[in-house]
C-alpha cells in the first residue's frame, strides 16, 4: 500500500488521471482490454471530467475500456443520485463510449436480485479464473466507508468475492456494492481522497488499530496487486508527517 500526498486537489486529480492512463495502457497492451470499476460520489466527478478532457482523451484506446461500478444507489439510472448517471455525463458521453462497454447495475430489480444479477454479469464477463478488475477506483466516506461497505453491515464479513445489497438504516436506503474480496482481487486499487472533510476518516483508516466494523475501508488492500492512495494535504492533515510527500 502506497500513500501519495499532494499539495492540492488538482495535483491529486492529475496524478490519478496519469495513473489511470498508465494502468489502462498496460492492461490493453497485456490483455487487449482495460476493465475498471468506477467509484461514485462527488470526488471522482472531476477525475472523470479530466479524463474526458482534451488533455487525456487521446491518450488511451477508449474502445478497449470496459466500465463497471464499485457500487450503486438503489435508484433509477436517470436519478440525480445515480453513480451511473454521474459517470455518463462526466465521462461516457463526452468520450462517446459505446453502451456495450458500460455495465451499470440494473436497479429495476429488487436490491438482492440486482446484486445477484450484477455478480452474474461480472462473472460472465471475465474468463474463468481471471476474475479480477484491472483497476478499482474508490472514494472514502467521512464515516470511513468505501464503495458501499458501510460500518456495521453484514457485507463486511464476506469471505468470497461477490456483489451484495446493503441496507443503510440511518438513510433508509438500499445500495448495491462489490464486496471486499472482489475489490481486493483487482490488479490495482486507487483511492481518491481530497478535502479537509476526509482528514478524520483517513486517520482512522490508515493510522488506527484495525476495526473493520467502524472503519470498513481498512478491509481494502489488493491481494496480489497494488493499492495506491491519492490524497491532498488537507485530507492528510491528521496523518503523521513521515507519509511520503509527492
Ligand atoms: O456511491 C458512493 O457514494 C461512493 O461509491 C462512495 O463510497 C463514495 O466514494 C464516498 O461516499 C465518498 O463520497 P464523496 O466523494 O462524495 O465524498
Amino acid at each position: 500500500m502506497n500513500v501519495n500526498i499532494f499539495n492540492t486537489a488538482d495535483e491529486v486529480l492529475t496524478a490519478l488521471a496519469d495513473y489511470f492512463i498508465k494502468i489502462g495502457s498496460e492492461s490493453i497492451a497485456a490483455r487487449g482490454k482495460f476493465t475498471v470499476a468506477l467509484s461514485g460520489g462527488s470526488s471522482p466527478k472531476k477525475l472523470y471530467e479530466l479524463l474526458a478532457s482534451t488533455s487525456y482523451a487521446d491518450q488511451l484506446d477508449w474502445e478497449k475500456v470496459f466500465f463497471f461500478f464499485g457500487d450503486e444507489r438503489n435508484v433509477p439510472q436517470d436519478h440525480k443520485d445515480s453513480n451511473y448517471l454521474m459517470a455518463k455525463k462526466a465521462l461516457f458521453d463526452p468520450l462517446l463510449i459505446s453502451p456495450v462497454q458500460i455495465f451499470p447495475v440494473d436497479t429495476t430489480f429488487e436490491p438482492a436480485e440486482a446484486a445477484s444479477k450484477y455478480w452474474e454479469m461480472i462473472s460472465a464477463f471475465f474468463d474463468d479464473g481471471e476474475l479480477s478488475f484491472d483497476l478499482v477506483l474508490l472514494g472514502l466516506g467521512d464515516n470511513s466507508h468505501t464503495a458501499s461497505l458501510f460500518p456495521h453491515t453484514p457485507v463486511l464479513h464476506d469471505t468470497t468475492p461477490g456483489v451484495k445489497e446493503v441496507w443503510l438504516e440511518d438513510q433508509q436506503v438500499w445500495r448495491i456494492t462489490l464486496n471486499a474480496p472482489l475489490i481486493n482481487d483487482a490488479r490495482y486499487i486507487a483511492f481518491l481522497v481530497y478535502g479537509e472533510g476526509k482528514a478524520e476518516a483517513l486517520h482512522h483508516v490508515l493510522e488506527d488499530d484495525e476495526d473493520i466494523e467502524e472503519y470498513p475501508a481498512q478491509l481494502i488492500d489488493s491481494i496480489s496487486g497494488e493499492t495506491e492512495w491519492f490524497i491532498d494535504e488537507p485530507a492528510a492533515a491528521n496523518l503523521p508527517q513521515e507519509e511520503d510527500e509527492e
